[in-house]
């Protein structure tokens, strides 16, 4: 739980996640992130527990792209703590909190048009010792693309890239894995697609922390949402009380819902 430090930020409720684990994978503790006199991260306490689909919603600006730019080293903190499974994330290089299990799929696609699905696919494991076809047949499988192996990833629908990139992150068998609008731009049949990829990984113990602005969405997947504002935590607790909280509807939803 955070102790707010700025008057304007609520007591935030304790979080439940799945109801059958409350360890945390991931905390952070005072982060703030400045660009020069704007501060877009602002001393933000968070917790996601392991076994969790936790959803980060709020305005335009803030802070929760710089947030996750944070988590995964993009960025360096301005101040603050991150800590994940017992690590102590300033320590590391983005590539070393990779190997230690997290990864990120950022909104647009970052997969090799000119190669197959297949291919793509073979890119983040060629500097692994796993056995490649093993993991091609059931991430192929997992992203229902196994009848596409072959066709070049640029014949794929959108949907079917992000789902592709986000079977490129599954190869490595992440722990964490965070998605920044993974639905952004997709038709409702693309978005259920989605939806399922997400809630499949999660029940093979997968934790997800993502970004988005369909509730919609939101609703479908994730049980604990945090609202950032201004780039602090407003408030966070579940989806039925979030939207029906009167100050996120003002500042957020109910441009959103
Ligand atoms: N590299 C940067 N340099 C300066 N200001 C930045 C930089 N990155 C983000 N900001 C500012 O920090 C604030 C938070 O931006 P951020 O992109 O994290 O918000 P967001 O919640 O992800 O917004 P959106 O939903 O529009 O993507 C904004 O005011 C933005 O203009």
């Amino acid at each position: 739980m955070s102790t707010p430090q700025d008057p304007n930020v609520r007591e935030q409720p304790a979080v439940a996640a799945t109801g059958t684990s409350r360890e945390a994978i991931l905390s952070t503790k005072g982060l703030t992130k400045k660009f020069g006199g704007l501060t877009a991260v602002d001393s933000v306490d968070f917790t996601v527990d392991k076994g969790e689909i936790r959803c980060l919603i709020g305005p335009n600006g803030a802070g929760k792209s710089t947030l996750l730019e944070l988590i995964t080293g993009q960025l360096s903190p301005t101040d603050g703590d991150m800590y994940f499974d017992g690590i102590d994330l300033s320590d590391l290089e983005p590539h070393e909190r990779m190997d230690a299990g997290i990864s990120v799929k950022f909104q647009s696609p970052h997969i090799y048009e000119s190669l197959t699905v297949e291919q793509n696919l073979r890119v983040p494991l060629n500097r692994t010792d796993r056995d490649i076809d093993v993991v091609l047949e059931r991430t192929l499988d997992r992203i229902a693309l196994a009848e596409k192996a072959d066709e070049p990833a640029s014949d794929l629908s959108h949907g079917e890239k992000q789902r592709l990139e986000i079977g490129m992150a599954v190869t490595l068998d992440p722990t964490f894995m965070i998605l920044d609008e993974p639905v952004a731009g997709m038709s409702v049949d693309e978005t259920d697609d989605i939806a399922e990829l997400i809630r499949s990984l999660h029940d093979d113990g997968m934790t997800f922390l993502v970004v988005e602005h369909d509730m919609e969405f939101v609703r479908k997947i994730s049980e604990q949402v945090t609202v950032l504002n201004q780039g602090s935590v407003l408030t966070q607790g579940p989806i039925e009380e979030i939207e029906a909280d009167e100050e996120v509807r003002r500042i957020y939803l109910g441009e959103n819902a």
